[in-house]
């Protein structure tokens, strides 16, 4: 094996132009982190590993993907199993958010960085395969002394790119070793292996987002087309492309004679654009046709097998003009007025840069709309999220506004990008605002009437175009009334209000319900919730809101028999509560306790337990109702 110092020279000559036996995505990545990065290779750093509390968000903002990719993860990792294999998935930062490993290697692999909450960033870590992937855009070995930074060149790395169904990178699967052969090709199968449970991971989170729409599954195959597609689309009732999965955008691009890194071209597409049909032909292609039978005609003369499958029409919004709705906003709700109005509202205000405040209790979805404000604003920059209450006071400054290498004792001796820098071109979402401290609120106004960030330790401003969207579920008025908030800020940050309701005061319920329900679908199979079961959930009051509904589902989806959830599935304490002493609403308690008695065959003792009550509590409710067994 090649020398640190040989190792060090080489990427130095390839940095002056030499020419090289390396691949080009190795060399472009070399030449990014001497370039762009600013790195040495001289000088070796170890894997860094994000404090606790960054890897925590870290982890919620991609909690949607991790369930998604979990059983795909699960499913590669028993195929490695017994190689040594390390499986990292990290988000678009490039944060390990899921980690499968050996534990009895757990020490190594956390100093060598495969671990949770390493961080491999290119900026970060040099050449390295998550980093070179998320720059790349495409699946790659890093191998070996292909590693810029001489600590990393044990290691043999293989990563694939996740994009969400908008077309946008979202996170990296890796697949590691900390010891290899020597030749990269040694290392084929892994990247063959990787790529395709990516593969299968897009088409699951296409399927799970796009349950209410014409999904097209295509395959070079007749044979494999229904068992393992190889891309696939989504295509709303007006025909266009609403969303894909990397190989769909693949297909499309290449039938389009267009670039499928530019996914803003293929969606609002008419699918006629690309196939020589329209939505009417889609019936024509579904399960109840014969596979061979099922041959479309891309516009570049491709032909290709598809697998149409129909719109999950169980739960209709009502009809309304919903048209003029960008597709990341009508994924808010099902028809709610509140929330109908509101996406209005949004539709409008989210391709203008005004700052925009969210209200609404805690998990009510004030950061998915963040998100959903950010994906139809058209800004080509990052989502950022930050939460104001999370990062310890100290730490929050240096966060936020990066620093210069050695401005501070403990500063990253590179220099870090603050976070406000990293949502330049994109949209800066600041969670619970009412917790940023009074001093750093009077920088952070600076920043938004002067549009420029000066770093700390920095003498120069840089030039900053962000959007901020903030969100608070304490009423910032008051907070401002009392001190607590600087009134100025709040001004700037309120251009526009926007409330969420809660999830009680909802009319959507059952909507939103069965898009949880199709988020934790367990190995593809559909759940579903029983009559009884469905009248205790929409009984409680639901003070988490939807994030509670979603822990709520999560654990009963693993609890229930053959997809269907049950009574018995539901937490105790929901139960009890669903069934409140006094309650306002006779006819929904009434409901509640019919469905918890129908589940345990009308056994008084076993309703009582499982309401957490005494049996005379549910008798006198029984008579109290005028429930009778028979009825
Ligand atoms: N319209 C929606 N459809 C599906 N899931 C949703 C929707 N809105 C929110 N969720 C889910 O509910 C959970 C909570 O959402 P989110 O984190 O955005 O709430 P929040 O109001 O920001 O919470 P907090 O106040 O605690 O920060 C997440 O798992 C999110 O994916």
């Amino acid at each position: 094996m090649a020398s640190h110092v040989d190792h060090i020279r080489e990427i130095e000559s390839v940095g002056l132009g030499a020419a090289t036996m390396r691949d080009a995505t190795v060399v472009q990545s070399w030449l990014r982190c001497i370039n762009k990065h600013r790195l040495d290779p001289a000088q070796a750093c170890e894997a860094y590993i994000v404090p606790d509390t960054q890897l925590r968000e870290h982890r919620q903002q991609s909690e949607e993907l991790i369930t998604i990719a979990r059983s795909g993860l699960e499913s590669l990792f028993r195929q490695v199993a017994g190689q040594n294999y390390v499986l990292l998935l990290s988000d678009r930062a490039g944060v390990t958010v899921d980690f499968y490993g050996d534990p009895l290697f757990d020490n190594n692999l956390r100093k060598a960085g495969l671990y949770l909450g390493s961080e491999w960033s290119e900026s970060r870590a040099g050449t390295c395969a998550v980093g070179a992937c998320i720059e790349a855009g495409e699946a790659l070995t890093i191998h070996q002394t292909d590693h810029f930074d001489n600590t990393h060149t044990p290691l043999s790395c293989t990563a694939a790119p996740i994009y969400d169904i908008q077309g946008g990178l979202s996170a990296v699967l890796d697949i590691s070793l900390l010891s290899s052969p020597i030749k990269k090709a040694s290392q084929n199968l892994a990247l063959h292996l990787v790529s395709a449970t990516v593969r299968r991971i897009e088409l699951a989170n296409l399927m799970a987002q796009s349950s209410r729409e014409w999904v097209l599954r295509f395959s070079r195959s007749p044979e494999f087309l229904d068992v393992d597609p190889e891309a696939g689309i989504a295509i709303d009732g007006s025909g266009r492309i609403i969303g894909m999965t990397n190989g769909g955008a693949k297909v499309l691009a290449r039938s389009g004679n267009l670039d499928w890194r530019d996914p803003q071209a293929l969606i609002g597409q008419p699918l006629s654009r690309f196939f020589d049909m329209d939505i009417d032909d889609l019936p024509d292609l579904t399960r109840q046709h014969r596979p061979q039978d099922r041959l479309v005609f891309a516009r570049d003369g491709n032909a290709l097998f598809a697998h149409a499958i129909e719109p999950n029409i169980a739960v209709r919004s009502p009809a309304g003009a919903r048209h003029d709705i960008p597709t990341s906003l009508r994924n808010l709700s099902g028809g709610d007025g509140q929330l109908a109005a509101l996406q209005a509202k949004v539709a409008k205000l989210a391709p203008r840069p005004v700052s925009i405040l969210i209200q609404g209790e805690t998990g009510t979805g004030k950061e998915y709309l963040a998100r959903a404000i950010h994906e139809a604003s058209g800004r080509t920059g990052k989502f950022v999220a930050v939460n104001c209450a999370a990062i310890p006071e100290p730490l929050i400054e240096s966060e936020l506004f990066g620093h210069l290498p050695g401005a501070f004792t403990g500063a990253a001796p590179r220099g870090r990008i603050g976070l406000i820098e990293e949502a330049n071109g994109g949209t800066l979402f600041l969670d619970e605002i009412g917790d940023m401290p009074l001093a750093l609120q009077s920088r952070f106004l600076r920043v938004l009437s002067e549009r420029e960030l000066t770093p700390v330790g920095a003498s120069r401003a840089k030039p900053l175009d962000i959007r901020v969207v903030s969100a608070s579920n304490r009423p910032l008025e008051a907070l401002a009334r009392d001190g607590g908030f600087r009134e100025d800020l709040l001004y700037r940050l309120n251009a526009a209000t926007l409330v969420l309701p809660a999830l009680r005061e909802r009319s959507d319920f059952v909507w939103l319900l069965d898009k949880i329900l199709a988020k934790h679908r367990m190995n593809g199979e559909a759940l579903a919730v029983a009559p009884a079961a469905l009248l205790a959930l929409k009984a409680y009051h639901w003070p988490g809101n939807i994030r509670e509904l979603d822990n709520v589902v999560s654990v009963a989806a693993v609890l229930c028999h053959n997809g269907v959830i049950e009574v018995s599935d539901l937490p105790e304490a929901l139960l009890r509560r669903a069934l409140p002493q006094r309650s306002e609403e006779p006819h929904t308690q009434r409901g509640a306790l019919e469905a918890v008695l129908a589940s345990c065959n009308w056994n008084v003792s076993q309703a009582a337990r499982s309401l957490g009550v005494d049996r005379s509590t549910v008798h006198r409710q029984i008579k109290r109702h005028g429930l009778n067994h028979r009825n």
